[in-house]
């Protein structure tokens, strides 16, 4: 079993962007997952800009799960304009550094009230979905693919935790080969009708500050984790920090959180919310360093 003297053994955490507010308390940290092992271990990741990068080299934004949707050609032009309209407003109220949760919750909920409504009655674009899911695979950060051969090998439980549209995750992740047996996702799937009808939203909507691993309760995920006391969190929004809140067993978790945007007025908030935020990094080479130090 490795121990860890330093979080500077690790050569990934002494990058200039990765910011560590409690060195001493992450390294306590991984010295326990280190000391427990792969079996007692979970991974918990968000989705949008956290597998997939936030922009691409050339400087372009990443869809996310509903851009996805969006660029369906069939989707009704009336609807990309109502969800544009309703993404400018609670887009930055989303990543808002100043309002608290709670108020910020109140206007998610709004939010998802109003674009799930949108949704209902459309057709379901699944062929086109085919398509642009198989362009997301040049979208998921570097070493992703890594991430999950890594934990297959070793039986590590990876759920997805998406506050986005269930579908579009699951065609990206299959696209690129990553939807294996271990791989569980969670998100917002549609009601959808034998003609492909979209009736609604199945069960309690998952907007970005509800995200905790309550909500996975009942599940078959939560049979594969429940003795599994430590996590890996990954997430680039702050409601992301609270994925594995709500699991009565957690001992120990380690937090990293991607920071793309507003990174001056961001970062002290993911400081607080994170054991460790990468600055613009679009790899997941910090997760990938601590898993491969479990022997
Ligand atoms: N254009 C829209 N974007 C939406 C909508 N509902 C949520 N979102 C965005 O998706 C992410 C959530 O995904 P996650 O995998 O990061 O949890 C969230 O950050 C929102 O910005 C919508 O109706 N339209
Ligand atoms: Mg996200």
């Amino acid at each position: 079993m490795k121990f860890l003297t330093t979080v500077n053994d690790i050569p990934e955490l002494t990058q200039p962007n990765v910011h560590i507010k409690d060195k001493d308390g992450l390294l306590e940290k991984i010295n326990s997952i280190l000391k427990d092992g792969h079996s007692k271990l979970q991974i918990v990741t968000d989705f949008d800009h956290t597998l997939t990068r936030h922009q691409m080299d050339s400087g372009k934004i990443v869809l996310t799960s509903f851009g996805m949707f969006k660029d369906c050609p069939s989707v009704p032009q009336i609807y990309k304009d109502e969800d544009n309209r309703l993404s400018d407003i609670y887009k930055p109220i989303e990543v808002d550094h100043i309002m608290t949760v709670e108020e910020k919750t109140k206007h998610m909920i709004d939010w998802y009230i109003a674009a799930h409504k949108l949704l209902l009655g459309m057709k379901f674009p699944k062929q086109e979905l085919n398509e642009i899911s198989r362009n997301m695979v040049q979208c998921f950060r570097t070493g992703v693919k890594d991430l999950i051969s890594y934990t297959e090998a070793h039986f590590i439980p990876v759920l997805v935790f998406s506050a986005g549209l269930g579908e579009c995750v699951v065609a990206a992740m299959e696209a690129a080969n990553f939807l294996l047996p271990h791989v569980k996702v969670i998100s917002n799937f549609l009601d959808i009708d034998e003609n492909d009808t979209i009736l609604g939203i199945k069960g309690e909507v998952i907007h970005t500050y509800n995200k905790n691993e309550a909500a996975i309760k009942n599940t078959e995920y939560y049979e594969m984790v429940k003795e599994r006391n430590n996590v890996i969190l990954m997430g680039d929004n702050i409601g992301d920090a609270g994925m594995a809140e709500g699991m009565d067993h957690c001992d120990v978790i380690i937090k990293v959180g991607f920071l793309g945007r507003n990174v001056e007025g961001n970062l002290q908030n993911y400081l607080n919310k994170f054991d460790i935020v990468l600055v613009n990094d679009h790899t997941v080479n910090v997760v990938n360093a601590i898993l491969k130090l479990m022997l």
